[in-house]
């Protein structure tokens, strides 16, 4: 499936058990047709009679916390599956909800940011996170710095640019930024361009994942960094490589992720050992 670009690949482990392992997902992105963003493995309720459990695997082999786009996806192929449009997921993040909207359109309930240093989690004590002391680039080059920080269950760094977002290195200063002695979990970098307070243009470098055309946690925390810092409103139009997002921060402090997802064709997967087949087309 896609989110807005974002390669995922939904994996059904209901009633099956078992987890797709760190080498089955590096040998499943290491073959061009299976290239994806996330894996995400739905799994039966850890405790009987709660809700599915979603696991959430970057092409690394790494375990994200959170995925917008993937949640969207999970959503989108369940709600054909079962005919109806309300879904509540457990996941490493806590508990989700998603509704599919009946416009082609999915909105995921994302939960509440935090803001505080330990919780995103930064290697060393900031009193305020809306502006951190980090800077990169060379003196005559466009220098990204001052991010804004927040975890929206997984670590964000937002930077504010005034400047076109493509006139950013982003796939040179996006890995040094990830693996900033700052961020032991790693973090998640983007840049950000606020065009109205209600508009904003965002590219970003994915941890574990690399550049990708849409972020769904990335738009959730540049939407909640800009309202915060007041340069956007509590609702805004995200513009991503991808196509377009809508993001709220709705006044109960739970952050609401609104957009597309799309099957590309379904297959068999074994989660152990990656090997898959194609089956039909969407
Ligand atoms: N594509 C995602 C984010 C996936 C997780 C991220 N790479 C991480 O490791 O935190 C989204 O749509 O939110």
């Amino acid at each position: 499936m896609n989110g807005l670009g974002n390669q995922i690949i939904v994996v059904d482990l209901r009633g099956r058990g078992g987890r797709v392992t760190t080498e089955a997902a590096i040998a499943i992105n290491a073959q061009p047709e299976t290239r994806f963003d996330q894996i995400m493995a739905i799994h039966d309720p850890r405790t009987p009679g709660t809700a599915n459990y979603i696991e959430i695997i970057n092409s690394d082999g790494s375990r994200a916390q959170s995925c917008g786009n993937g949640m969207r996806c999970v959503v989108q192929a369940l709600s054909v599956e079962q005919g109806r449009q309300r879904f509540t997921f457990e996941t490493p993040a806590g508990i989700l909800f998603g509704e599919e909207t009946g416009d082609g359109l999915i909105t995921v309930d994302m939960g509440t940011p935090k803001f505080a240093w330990y919780d995103i989690p930064l290697n060393e004590e900031f009193a305020d996170t809306r502006a951190i002391e980090l800077q990169i680039g060379p003196i005559d080059a466009p220098v990204l710095h001052s991010p804004s920080v927040l975890s929206m269950g997984n670590p964000h760094a937002t930077f504010w640019v005034k400047d076109d977002v493509w006139s950013y290195a982003l796939d040179r200063f996006g890995p040094l930024l990830e693996n900033h002695p700052l961020f032991p979990e790693r973090c998640n970098i983007s840049i950000a361009q606020v065009m109205q307070p209600d508009h904003v243009v965002l590219r970003t470098w994915e941890r574990g994942a690399g550049l990708t055309r849409a972020c769904g946690t990335a738009a959730c925390a540049a939407l909640v960094n800009g309202a915060r810092t007041r340069r956007t409103a509590r609702k805004a139009r995200l513009t991503l490589p991808g196509g377009e997002l809508t993001v709220e921060w709705q006044p109960d402090d739970h952050v609401t992720l609104t957009g597309p997802a799309e099957l590309e064709w379904r297959g068999r997967l074994d989660p152990a050992t990656g090997a898959w087949t194609r089956g039909e087309a969407a």
